[in-house]
């Protein structure tokens, strides 16, 4: 048993993976072989899905029929939806009001009393709680803006109808095709850590009811899924003082604070989603006449970069993206959930595959000798 302490499992390989592969030196990241630009450009996100979860991508009879299932799971239940209304007329964050309402999905799952492992359960299960985390997401920002819930539409595309149920109305060709593409970049990127949190908890043999809440848990943190939104505030403060972005960043470091959006564990480049969300950024500004958003940012890019060597990561530049659709900023973190469940599943069905519980340890560093004295006489 080795002692060595591995901060944080930096570099530690724990599991093997068919799923996707990040070069960290040369900015490249793959899903099953095909390179993200390729993908993004080309592939849905429902054909990436299949790509996930069936190992290959599918040809068109295959994708029409897994669409089709997948559209009609869209519906929630009402039981969920009396739960998400009153999270959000509480004013409960998105984040835990998503993670509420998917945790309770299982009690309305056909497949919910399956064997935790039977893999054709699970992937009913999966299309069931990606087919309706779009709807509970639209449902609750649409309550807590006083409302009325936009019931989901089978014809339209998962991207397109996410935005239709939010905005009541259907978006456009550049807004569907854009969120498309944002949710293939999302869907999947290694051991990430909501990624492993949803992997330790199927480890254990628990269901996928149980380990998407806590993936969802895992991605809300600021270091993780939740530096999106945190990207676009910081743009937000940047622009409310008369202040230029070099000068501004400047003095969010000399604060001690982290710039939300930049460094990674695994790139030490450029990360490539960033790459096409910065262009996508870029074509948005242009379409309404106005880079500032795109400006600010690639200011902060180049000063980062310069200063502290650091690279913007796939949270910098879909930031920008969002708000320049009109997304509300604190849903952009559960958006990200919109696209990464598909991952978590992927993994779960492979943890499955090969399980392992795990189990690491801690290398204990408290007291070993303490003589113990009973309540009454402390
Ligand atoms: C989808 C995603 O999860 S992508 C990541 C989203 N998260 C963020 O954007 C939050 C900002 N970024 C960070 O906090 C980090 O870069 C992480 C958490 C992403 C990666 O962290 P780690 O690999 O553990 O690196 P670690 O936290 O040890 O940082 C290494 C050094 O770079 C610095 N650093 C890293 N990121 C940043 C940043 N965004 N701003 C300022 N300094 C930073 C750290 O202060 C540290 O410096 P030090 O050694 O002088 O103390
Ligand atoms: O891989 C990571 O650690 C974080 C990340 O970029 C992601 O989850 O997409």
């Amino acid at each position: 048993m080795s002692d060595e302490l591995k901060k944080g499992l930096e570099g530690v390989l724990v599991a093997e993976s068919a799923l996707s592969f990040i070069d960290g030196d040369e900015g490249r990241l793959i899903y099953r072989g095909y390179e993200i630009e390729d993908l993004a450009r080309g592939a849905s996100y429902e054909e990436v899905l299949y790509l996930l979860w069936h190992g290959e991508l599918p040809n068109r009879e295959q994708y029409d029929e897994f669409r089709d299932t997948m559209a009609a799971e869209r519906h929630v239940d009402d039981g969920v939806i009396d739960t998400v209304r009153e999270l959000a007329e509480q004013d409960e964050e998105p984040m835990a009001a998503l993670r509420t309402g998917v945790s309770q999905l299982s009690a309305y799952d056909p497949d919910a009393a399956a064997d935790p492992t039977d893999r054709e359960a699970n992937l009913r299960k999966g299309r069931r709680i990606t087919a309706k985390i779009p709807t509970i997401l639209a449902a609750y920002d649409r309550v807590r803006n006083g409302e009325e819930i936009v019931e989901p539409r089978e014809d339209l595309s998962h991207a397109a109808n996410f935005l239709y149920m939010l905005n009541g109305e259907e978006p456009n060709d550049v807004l569907a095709e854009t969120f498309d593409m944002a949710l293939v970049l999302h869907a999947d990127h290694g051991l990430n850590a909501s990624t492993f949190t949803s992997m330790v908890i199927s480890s254990t043999l628990a269901d996928l009811h149980s380990s998407i809440p806590g993936a969802i848990g895992a991605l809300s943190g600021s270091l993780h899924g939740g530096a999106n939104q945190d990207v676009m505030e910081a743009l937000l403060e940047l622009d409310d003082t008369d202040m230029e972005p070099v000068e501004w960043v400047e003095h969010l470091l000399d604060e001690g604070r982290r710039v939300p959006g930049f460094g990674h564990r695994v790139y030490n480049v450029k990360d490539p989603r960033a790459k096409i969300l910065g262009e996508r950024s870029k074509e948005l500004g242009e379409a309404a006449g106005d880079l500032k958003w795109y400006e600010y940012s690639t200011s902060i890019e180049e000063y980062i970069m310069d200063e502290k060597g650091l690279a913007p990561n796939v949270d910098f530049y879909s930031s920008s993206t969002y708000y320049q659709m009109g997304i509300p900023i604190d849903i952009y973190t559960p958006i990200f959930v919109m696209s990464r469940v598909g991952g978590w599943i992927a993994h779960v069905l492979e943890q499955y595959e090969d399980n392992r519980l795990i189990r690491p340890r801690a290398r204990y560093v408290g007291s070993e000798h303490e003589d113990f004295v009973a309540l009454g006489e402390r």
